[in-house]
C-alpha cells in the first residue's frame, strides 16, 4: 500500500512525547491516488518530519507502507518503521548526484556546468572501471588494459600522457581488483553481474551500479582509503544501489567498496588498512538517509533554487573546488558557504544566466516526465507513442571480442513503428524497462526486410533476453546546455559578451576579393564571413546554396590561414558541407562523430580516438578544419580545442546554448540558417530555449546579415507559395532553367504517361479518407497509387520522396510502396530534396493537432520538391484554417 499525490497542506514539525520518549512529527495533508481521491492526513514521524520541512503545497509526495487507523469516522495515516517518504518521485536523481549532494550541495550544483572537462583522473577512472567490467566478463587483464588504453588514445594524447605510463598506472589499479577477485571471492556459485542499470519508480533515483555480487552492490573507487571503513559518500552511493536493488527483491544487507589504489600504496609510507575491499552493513537508517538526502535535493530543484553549501554542512577549507565556487558566487552574486570573490557581472548577464538555467532545468523536468512514462504508460501505450518496440523474439547472443554482448532479436509485427534508430542508446529489457532485467544498449542494426520482419541487433554489457526496446530519455545533454551558458557568461571574452548582450554592434574589415562571381548575395555572404571581426549571419531560404556558400567560406578562411570549426545541428548537414568541400577540391579536414552518425562517404575522414596518444592528438590539433555536430562541440575532447572561426549550419534549429557550445570554441563565428524553417526542438512549450541565437541576432543586427535570394532547386510554380508567405516574395529562381524545369526533362520520363491530375507542377488530391488518430489508411493507399503513377511515367524511385506529419502514417505509407522510395517526417527531410515530393496531410474534418500550427514545417515540406509537388489531404480540413486555405488556393490554381 502506498499514498501518492499532491500536497494540500503541511504543518510545522513538532516534538511530542510518546511511549518511546520524545519524537518529532509533522502532519501533511495530501490527495492520494495521484490527486484523484479526497484529501487525507498523514503523520510523518521521526526523521521523516525533516522531509516535511521541504514540502510545499503542489509538490507530489509518496508515502510507502503507511499505517491506517480509523479515528472518529476519519481515516488517518502515519509512517511506520518500513515507510519511506519521497518528494516528487517522478524527478529522477542520479545516484552520483546524491553522493555529491551529501558531500556538498553546492558542489552538486557547480558540477552541472563544470563537470565535463577532460582530466586525467576522470579518464583513468573510467579506464579502470572498464577493465573491471572486462575482468568480470572473463577477459584477460593484460589484453583488457592494452585495449582500453588504446581506445582512449585521443583523450590521453590531449592530456599529454604517455601510453606506457598510463598502461602501467591502469594495470596497477586493475591488479588490485584481480587479486581481490582471485581471493576465493569469485567462486563458481558466486552470482556476479557487471554494470547494472537501475531505474526506481518508487524513489525517483536512477543509476548504473558497477557490479552486483550475491545481490549486493560493489562500487569501484580509483582512489585510496586506508581507514577500516569506507568513506561516507561512497557508502551513500552503494546504499542508493542497495535501495534500488531492494525494489526488485531482497534489499541487500552488505555493500562493498573497492579502493583500487590501496593495493598500489607503498606499505612503508602508509599506515592503516591497505586491503582494497571494504564491506559495510546497510542499515535501514542509512537507506532512509539517502532518501532524505534525495528529497532535499529535489526540493531545491523544485523551484530551481541555487544551493549555498549550507544545506549539506559542507566543509570548504580543504575543498579542491573552493576557488571555482567562490568565483561563480562572486560573478553571479550568489550566496555561498565558501564566500565569494570578484565583482558581479552586469545584471543583463546574470538575468540571462538565470533565465537559461531555469529553461534548461525545465527541459530536464520534461525529460523526467518521459522517464515516468516508462512505467506509468502500459506497453501498448508506449508502442502507440512510437517509444517502444515490443514482443521481440530473442535470437542468438554472442560475446564480442571485448567481452560485451551482441544480442539479436526479430520482430514480425509488421505494424510496429518507433522512434528508435540505428546508433542510438536504448533501454533493452526482457519485458519491462524498469521492472525487468534491463541494460543500456546501442542499436547496431534495425532493418525491416520486404516480408515485414524486422531484425534488431544491439550491443550491451550483459546478455539479457532481448524482448523489448524503449527509447531512453537521456537528460545527459542538459548539463551540456548549462556548461555552454556558463562558459559563455563566466568565461567568455568581454567583446563577445558585449555582442551577445547588445552593447556593441558587430564590426567588419574590408576586402576587394570576389569569392563567387555568379551570385551577388552569396558573394556578399562570404565577404561578410571572411571580414567579420565578431560574427556574420547568413540567412539561406530553401535551395539558395547555403551549403555551397558555406564551403566557399571555409575555403576562403583557410586560405587566410584561419583554423575553422565546422558545425551543424545534424550529422547529415555536417557531412553535406564536407562533401561540398570535397567537390570544391578541399580535403584537409577531420570529422568528429560516431561510426553510426557519420555517413559512409565521410568515414575515411572520421577521427579515430583509438591509437597512439601523441599521434591522435596531433591529428586533431593540426587539422585546419574540424567538423562535427553542435552536440559534440561541448564534449571534453572538443573543449580542448581552439579555433579562429566557428561556422554553424542549421543554426535556426539550434537552441541558444547549443549554438554557444560551438561558438565558445572560437574567436569569431558565422551562423548559417533559416528561421523560417524548422525551429529548435524543445519539449517545454514556453521555453526560453525556443528562439535560436541565429534568430535573436538576425533581429538585433540586420547589418551583420545577408539573405541568399536565388534558389537553385524549385520550379517557379513550386516556389511561389513559400516565397510569398515566408520571404516577402524575395525568393527567386536562380535562372530561367531552374524556374522552368519540368519532370519531362528527366530522361526516362514521359509527361503524357502521367494522369492529368498530376500533370501540373503543383497538384492537389483529396482521397476522401478518414483519419483515425495519426493514421489515414485511405490516404496512404492513395499516396501509394500516386507514387505508382509517377513510377509508371518513368520517374526513378530515388527521385520521389513522401512526407507525412506523423510517424504512424509514415509507416502506413512505407508498407505500401517499394523500399527504395523515401518516406519520412518533415524533420528528416530538412536539408534534402527530390524531383517529386508527395505530402500526406492525414487530418480529416479539422486540423486539431499542434503539428499543423507550426507553419515552418509546411514551408520545409513544400520546398523539398524540384519539379513536381503533390499535396494529398482532406479539402474540408485544410480549408478550416486560413493559412492552409491559401495553400490550397495556390495548389488548385
Ligand atoms: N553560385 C552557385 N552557382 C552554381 N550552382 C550553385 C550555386 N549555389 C548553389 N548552387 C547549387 O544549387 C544547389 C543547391 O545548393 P545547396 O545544396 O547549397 O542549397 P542549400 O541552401 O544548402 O539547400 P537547403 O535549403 O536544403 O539547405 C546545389 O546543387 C548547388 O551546387
Amino acid at each position: 500500500m502506498e499514498l501518492r499525490g499532491p500536497v494540500v497542506a503541511v504543518e510545522e514539525p513538532r516534538t511530542v512525547s510518546t511511549r518511546n520518549g520524545s519524537r518529532d512529527v509533522a502532519e501533511v495533508t495530501m490527495r492520494p491516488g495521484r490527486g484523484e481521491e479526497p484529501p487525507v492526513t498523514v503523520s510523518l514521524w521521526g526523521s521523516w518530519a525533516e522531509t516535511a520541512e521541504s514540502l510545499v503545497t503542489g509538490m507530489t509526495v509518496l508515502v510507502t507502507e503507511p499505517s491506517q487507523e480509523e479515528f472518529r469516522g476519519e481515516t488517518r495515516y502515519a509512517t511506520t518503521a518500513e515507510s519511506y517518504v519521497v518528494i516528487e518521485p517522478e524527478f529522477m536523481v542520479n545516484v552520483t548526484d546524491i553522493r555529491e549532494w551529501v558531500q556538498c550541495s553546492r558542489q552538486y550544483y557547480l558540477s552541472k556546468f563544470t563537470g565535463a572537462s577532460l582530466s586525467y583522473p576522470l579518464v583513468k577512472g573510467s579506464l579502470v572501471h572498464e577493465v573491471f567490467g572486462d575482468l568480470l566478463r572473463g577477459r584477460d587483464l593484460e589484453t583488457s588494459v592494452e585495449e582500453r588504453v588504446a581506445d582512449a588514445g585521443l583523450k590521453l594524447g590531449l592530456l599529454d600522457r604517455d601510453r606506457t605510463a598510463v598502461v602501467e598506472d591502469v594495470r596497477s589499479n586493475a591488479q588490485a581488483i584481480e587479486r581481490w577477485l582471485q581471493q576465493g571471492t569469485l567462486t563458481e556459485d558466486d552470482e556476479w553481474r557487471s554494470e547494472l542499470t537501475l531505474i526506481s519508480e518508487t524513489f525517483g533515483i536512477k543509476g548504473r551500479a558497477d557490479a552486483v555480487r550475491r545481490g549486493g552492490p560493489v562500487e569501484l573507487k580509483t582512489g585510496k582509503n586506508t581507514d577500516a571503513e569506507p568513506r561516507f559518500k561512497d557508502k551513500v552511493q552503494a546504499t542508493c544501489y542497495a535501495l534500488l536493488l531492494g525494489e526488485h527483491g531482497q534489499t541487500p544487507e552488505t555493500g562493498t567498496l573497492l579502493y583500487t589504489k590501496n593495493a598500489v600504496l607503498d606499505r612503508t609510507e602508509e599506515t592503516g588498512d591497505l586491503s582494497p575491499a571494504k564491506e559495510f552493513s546497510i542499515s535501514s537508517g542509512l537507506l532512509q538517509f539517502v532518501v532524505r538526502a534525495r528529497n532535499e535535493l529535489v526540493a531545491m530543484e523544485f523551484d530551481s533554487s541555487v544551493p549555498t553549501g549550507y544545506e549539506s554542512n559542507a566543509i570548504c577549507e580543504y575543498c579542491f573546488e573552493q576557488d571555482t565556487c567562490m568565483v561563480v558566487s562572486g560573478r553571479l552574486d550568489q550566496e555561498s558557504k565558501a564566500g565569494a570573490v570578484g565583482t558581479a557581472l552586469p545584471a543583463a548577464e546574470r538575468e540571462y544566466f538565470d533565465r537559461l538555467y531555469r529553461a534548461a532545468e525545465a527541459e530536464r523536468r520534461e525529460i523526467h516526465r518521459e522517464y515516468a512514462k516508462l512505467w506509468t504508460q502500459s506497453a501498448a501505450e508506449r508502442a502507440a507513442d512510437d517509444k517502444a518496440l515490443l514482443d521481440l523474439q530473442p535470437q542468438e547472443r554472442s560475446q564480442r571480442a571485448n567481452g560485451t554482448w551482441e544480442l539479436r532479436a526479430e520482430n514480425d509485427d509488421t505494424t510496429a513503428v518507433s522512434k528508435i534508430r540505428e546508433g542510438e542508446t536504448v533501454l533493452a529489457s526482457d519485458g519491462h524497462p524498469t521492472r525487468g532485467d534491463t541494460e543500456l544498449a546501442r542499436v547496431v542494426r534495425l532493418r525491416t526486410s520486404t516480408d515485414g520482419t524486422t531484425e534488431i541487433v544491439v550491443h550491451a554489457d550483459e546478455p539479457i533476453e532481448l524482448r523489448r526496446l524503449d527509447v531512453y530519455p537521456s537528460d545527459y545533454g542538459i548539463n551540456g546546455l548549462l556548461t555552454a551558458v556558463h562558459d559563455s557568461v563566466l568565461k567568455g571574452a568581454q567583446r563577445r559578451r558585449d555582442l551577445l548582450f547588445g552593447r556593441r554592434d558587430p564590426t567588419f574589415g574590408e576586402t576587394d576579393a570576389t569569392f563567387i562571381d555568379n551570385n551577388a548575395a552569396q558573394n556578399r555572404a562570404v565577404e561578410l564571413a571572411v571580414t567579420a571581426e565578431d560574427c556574420a549571419l547568413i540567412h539561406g531560404p530553401p535551395g539558395t546554396g547555403k551549403t555551397y556558400t558555406l564551403a566557399q567560406t571555409v575555403r576562403a578562411l583557410c586560405e587566410r590561414g584561419e583554423r575553422v570549426l565546422l558545425s551543424a545541428f545534424t550529422n547529415r548537414a555536417v557531412d553535406n558541407a564536407l562533401e561540398q568541400l570535397r567537390e570544391q577540391g578541399f580535403t584537409d579536414f577531420v570529422r568528429i562523430g560516431t561510426e553510426h552518425g557519420v555517413s559512409d562517404s565521410m568515414q575515411d575522414a572520421r577521427l579515430d580516438y583509438r591509437g597512439d596518444p601523441e599521434e591522435r592528438a596531433a591529428t586533431l590539433r593540426n587539422a585546419p578544419v574540424v567538423a562535427g555536430t553542435a552536440a559534440t562541440c561541448g564534449s571534453p575532447v572538443l573543449k580542448e580545442c581552439a579555433f579562429d572561426v566557428a561556422i554553424v549550419d542549421e543554426a535556426g534549429q539550434l537552441t541558444e546554448p547549443d549554438t554557444l557550445a560551438a561558438i565558445n570554441l572560437a574567436d569569431r563565428f558565422v551562423l548559417v540558417g533559416d528561421h523560417e524553417q524548422l525551429p529548435p526542438v524543445v519539449r517545454d512549450d514556453d521555453s526560453a530555449l525556443q528562439t535560436s541565437l541565429f534568430e535573436r541576432l538576425i533581429d538585433r543586427y540586420p547589418d551583420a546579415a545577408v539573405t541568399l535570394d536565388k534558389q537553385y532547386r524549385m520550379a517557379q510554380r513550386i516556389q511561389y507559395f513559400s516565397s510569398q508567405t515566408f520571404y516577402d516574395g524575395q525568393l527567386r529562381p536562380a535562372s530561367p532553367a531552374v524556374a522552368g524545369q519540368q519532370l519531362s526533362e528527366l530522361p526516362t520520363v514521359s509527361h503524357e504517361a502521367l494522369p492529368s491530375a498530376l500533370q501540373d507542377a503543383v497538384a492537389f488530391v483529396d482521397p476522401d479518407g478518414t483519419a483515425t488518430g495519426n493514421v489515414n489508411r485511405t490516404e496512404a493507399e492513395r499516396v501509394a497509387e500516386i507514387v505508382d503513377a509517377y513510377r509508371s511515367a518513368g520517374v526513378p524511385a530515388d527521385d520521389i520522396g513522401v512526407i507525412a506529419p506523423f510517424r504512424a502514417q509514415v509507416a502506413e505509407i512505407t508498407r505500401r510502396v517499394s523500399p527504395d522510395i523515401t518516406v519520412d517526417t518533415v524533420d528528416r527531410f530538412q536539408g534534402s530534396d527530390r524531383s517529386v515530393i508527395i505530402v500526406s496531410f492525414v487530418a480529416t474534418g479539422t486540423l486539431d493537432s499542434p503539428i499543423f500550427e507550426d507553419r515552418r514545417r509546411v514551408n520545409v515540406a513544400l520546398t523539398r520538391a524540384k519539379k513536381a509537388l503533390c499535396l494529398v489531404g482532406d479539402e474540408r480540413a485544410l480549408r478550416s484554417d486560413p493559412f492552409y486555405e491559401r495553400m490550397l488556393e495556390w495548389a488548385q490554381s
